[in-house]
């Protein structure tokens, strides 16, 4: 740093008085949402002025949040606690002008967190958005992209938004499971493949059986298999007109996932579920909201624009108030369901070795059939 620099802002730190402090406090409360990159500057310049250099240990790597919070504080070193304190001031009264002033948007590509391949996850406006992102296979759910959402999942349970949304990129919501997943059998045989991808789908879904925050889907597009299933778990779901949902088990030589063997009987009454569990029968949006299953249909046209706009009209609701009337609502299911969701996988373990299943995911794959 240029030294007569530094003694400028050695000079200023010394004036930013604990009231001034305290005054930015109680007005970075009252601020838009200045993005996660800011946040964390905050926070880690509020941490090194009340408890100076970081002198916790570093959170594990999978421990998202926590992690970019330390590093961000680590990476002041050994900033004095008052220039700190004078920072943080200044940063807060930056934004304040900037947010009375303009309402600029920053890019998505901006607001982007890092460390995602299959899907492009944001938080703005107290909402957590994950959306997959494999648009040129209509969003089919590859194992990467089963284990990144329940990353995704784990993060946004423990980040600051409010609410958070599972949407698709493209012109599907998503096409289920991705049938090329099958293709790649371990040197242990297929058994053992059989039995890894049920564990994997037992923990896909337990996650969202346990998602603490509302859970809304903005079913952009048709649905299939797994992401038709899961929304029996959803607190909403927001349907496109253009939106379908299709769950082709038998077809497929497969069995019900997603606890959707209870959840489609208690949601629609067991004659509805039966036609879509048991023989397939692909639903309109409106018909399926007529079901239950779907909250509201929107226009194609205006989808994007009314859903988002409804969806930052809640997120501004009170976070515990939600989050405590979610789990009235769920907490006595949520053994029901890990056992049902338990019981689903196992059935699915054995259907993936019967002939129907092989033969169906090799008529896809080399292209004899589609749904
Ligand atoms: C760890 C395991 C857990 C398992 C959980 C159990 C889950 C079960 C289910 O989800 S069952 C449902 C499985 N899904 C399907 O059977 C859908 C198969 N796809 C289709 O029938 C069609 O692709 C379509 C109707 C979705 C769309 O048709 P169309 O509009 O004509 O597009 P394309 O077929 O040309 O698709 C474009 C491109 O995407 C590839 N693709 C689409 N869906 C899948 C999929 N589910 N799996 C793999 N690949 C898919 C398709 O092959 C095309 O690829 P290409 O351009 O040819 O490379």
């Amino acid at each position: 740093m240029v030294p007569a620099l530094q003694l400028h802002m050695s000079k200023t730190a010394m004036r930013a008085s604990q009231k001034d402090f305290e005054s930015a406090l109680s007005q970075v409360k009252r601020l838009k949402d200045p993005g996660n990159e800011v946040k964390l500057k905050l926070y880690a310049l509020y941490k090194q002025a009340t408890e100076g250099p970081c002198n916790t240990p570093k959170p594990g790597v999978f421990d998202l949040i926590n992690k970019a919070k330390w590093d961000a504080w680590n990476a002041l070193g050994s900033l004095p606690k008052e220039t700190a304190r004078q920072n943080y001031v200044d940063l807060v009264s930056g934004l304040s002008s900037s947010s009375d002033s303009s309402s600029q948007v920053k890019p998505e590509a901006d607001r982007k967190q890092p460390g995602y391949e299959t899907l492009v996850v944001t938080s703005e406006d107290s909402i957590t958005k994950i959306m997959m992102n494999r648009p040129a296979k209509k969003n089919a759910i590859t194992i990467q992209m089963y284990n990144e959402i329940m990353l995704a999942l784990k993060a946004a349970s423990k980040d600051d938004s409010a609410i958070t949304v599972l949407t698709g990129n493209g012109d599907y919501y998503s096409s289920g499971n991705d049938l090329s997943n099958f293709t790649d059998i371990p040197p242990e045989g297929i058994e053992e493949k059989a039995k890894s991808s049920a564990i994997l789908l037992r923990d896909f879904v337990d996650c969202f059986i346990d998602f603490p925050k509302p859970l809304i889907a903005v079913v952009n597009g048709p649905a299939v298999g797994i992401s038709v299933t899961i929304l029996g778990l959803f607190d909403t779901v927001y349907a496109s007109s253009r939106a379908t949902f299709h769950t082709p088990f038998s077809h497929l030589g497969q069995s019900p996932e997603g606890c959707s063997s209870y959840t489609f009987p208690k949601i629609m009454g067991p004659a509805k579920a039966a036609e879509m569990l048991i023989f397939g029968k692909k639903l309109t949006a409106a018909e399926a909201c007529a079901q239950g299953l779907v909250t509201e249909v929107f226009p194609d046209s205006t989808f994007q624009k009314e859903v988002w706009t409804r969806l930052k009209a809640y997120s501004k609701l009170p976070p515990n108030a939600m989050r405590i009337s979610k789990q009235v609502i769920r907490n006595r299911e949520k053994e029901k369901l890990r056992a049902i969701n338990a019981e689903e996988s196992r059935a699915l373990q054995e259907r993936w070795l019967s002939d129907e299943c092989t033969n169906a995911v090799m008529n896809f794959l080399t292209r004899k059939a589609k749904l």
